[in-house]
């Protein structure tokens, strides 16, 4: 039988140490604060809001809630400062003064103005992309900025083109989704139907199989015939769904896009033409932003309308890097969940059928076919 990575159908399922028995603490946050942690696969660590508020990638904590963390590296920030109970064993924990919290809503207030622009004409809302190295804190800006508007009643769409971890679906794929309900602080982005029962409403993602593990590898052949497929489905469902259009959307992108092998940026001028980006969000890397920023420069004739906004902005101290192994773990975690459901117990029951290799055949497609 073939195994896919971490679906081990014959095995039990992974038993990560028992929630720990550790005695619980406190932790004082002051306002502007965050505490940073890092929690292994086999570890967790538990939280629980005692006093204040608290945000974790921009979705609020809900008070005396006891949210536990395996297999993740994140932030609990406060604005108004607060007081948390902690119990278990996380690898690494401190709090941090200085965070870019303060950038990313101001970010979101410039993103509201543009779809209070674009609803009062009836025309689509900011389309965001997001660039910048592995690490460097994409996919968490998408996640804070995707709380912030839905937490402000409106319903953004999120795409993600980064094949090496998936949205609400299996790695290797590309997904788009329409949030407009809370996004899950344990679970990442939420559950979608086929992740079994979840507390909070599941969100619909529509999911593109791509197959490879980095969107820099094959020269664009895949990659952006399909990102063209994914454009076109986001852009006329907004067309379609009025409250949508104006929310707009936001594109995480693959770190490996942003190297820019040659000073080439194929894959990323293709998102951007392909989506109509509006603004691209550069996170960290003074080169991308400046190649950008003269790619995109306006043209004399050209309408401000057309133009497309470019801001940079700093990488978290935060972000930690996520070696192979890590990413290793985090995909057989995401695979596993997909099958089994994302609950410990195992919500789901697959049901496996083996074929001998000999049954199995294998098509290729070649160039141009
Ligand atoms: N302020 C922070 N404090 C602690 N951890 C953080 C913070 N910001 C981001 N992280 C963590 O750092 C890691 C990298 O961040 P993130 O996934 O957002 O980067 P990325 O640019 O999307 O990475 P990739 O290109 O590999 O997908 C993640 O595990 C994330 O949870």
């Amino acid at each position: 039988m073939i195994a896919l990575p971490g679906l081990n159908l014959a095995a039990p399922p992974p038993n990560p140490s028992p929630p720990p028995t550790t005695q619980s603490r406190t932790q004082d946050l002051t306002p502007n604060t965050e505490f940073r942690f890092e929690v292994s696969f086999t570890r967790h660590l538990s939280v629980k809001l005692l006093t204040g508020t608290a945000e974790y990638f921009g979705t609020e904590l809900a008070p005396s809630t006891t949210y536990t963390f395996t297999g993740t590296k994140g932030a609990i920030y406060t604005w108004h400062g607060c007081k948390l109970e902690l119990s278990g064993d996380a690898e690494s924990e401190y709090v941090a003064e200085e965070t870019t919290m303060v950038s990313v809503l101001n970010a979101h207030f410039a993103l509201e103005g543009a779809r209070e622009r674009a609803a009062a004409r009836g025309e689509m809302g900011p389309r965001v992309m997001v660039v910048g190295p592995e690490n460097s804190g994409k996919t968490s800006l998408v996640r804070a900025l995707t709380a912030y508007a839905v937490k402000g009643g409106r319903q953004p769409m999120v795409v993600n083109l980064d094949p090496r971890e998936g949205m609400l679906s299996v790695p290797g794929t590309f997904s788009a989704a329409a949030f407009s309900s809370i996004l899950d602080v344990e679970e990442g982005w939420g559950s979608s139907p086929i992740s079994g029962p979840s507390p909070l409403p599941v969100k619909m993602p529509l999911v593109y199989q791509y197959g490879l593990k980095d969107a820099d590898s094959e020269e664009g052949k895949v990659f952006r015939p399909l990102v063209t497929r994914v454009a076109l489905a986001v852009t006329s469902r907004l067309e379609e769904d009025r409250e949508g259009k104006a929310a707009g959307f936001v594109v995480d992108t693959a770190g490996g896009m942003a190297l820019g092998k040659a000073g080439a940026y194929d894959n990323l001028e293709h998102v951007v033409s392909e989506f109509s980006v509006t603004t691209i969000f550069v996170l960290s890397s003074e080169r991308l932003y400046s190649d950008l920023s003269r790619k995109y420069a306006p043209r004399p004739g050209t309408s401000p309308s057309d133009a497309i906004s470019i801001i940079r902005l700093d990488k978290s101290g935060g972000c930690v890097d996520r070696d192979e192994s890590y990413m290793k773990a985090l995909r057989h975690a995401q695979i596993r969940a997909y099958f089994f459901g994302h609950t410990s117990d195992a919500a789901l029951a697959p049901h496996s059928q083996s074929a001998a290799f000999d049954e199995l055949a294998v098509y290729r497609v070649r160039d141009g076919e």
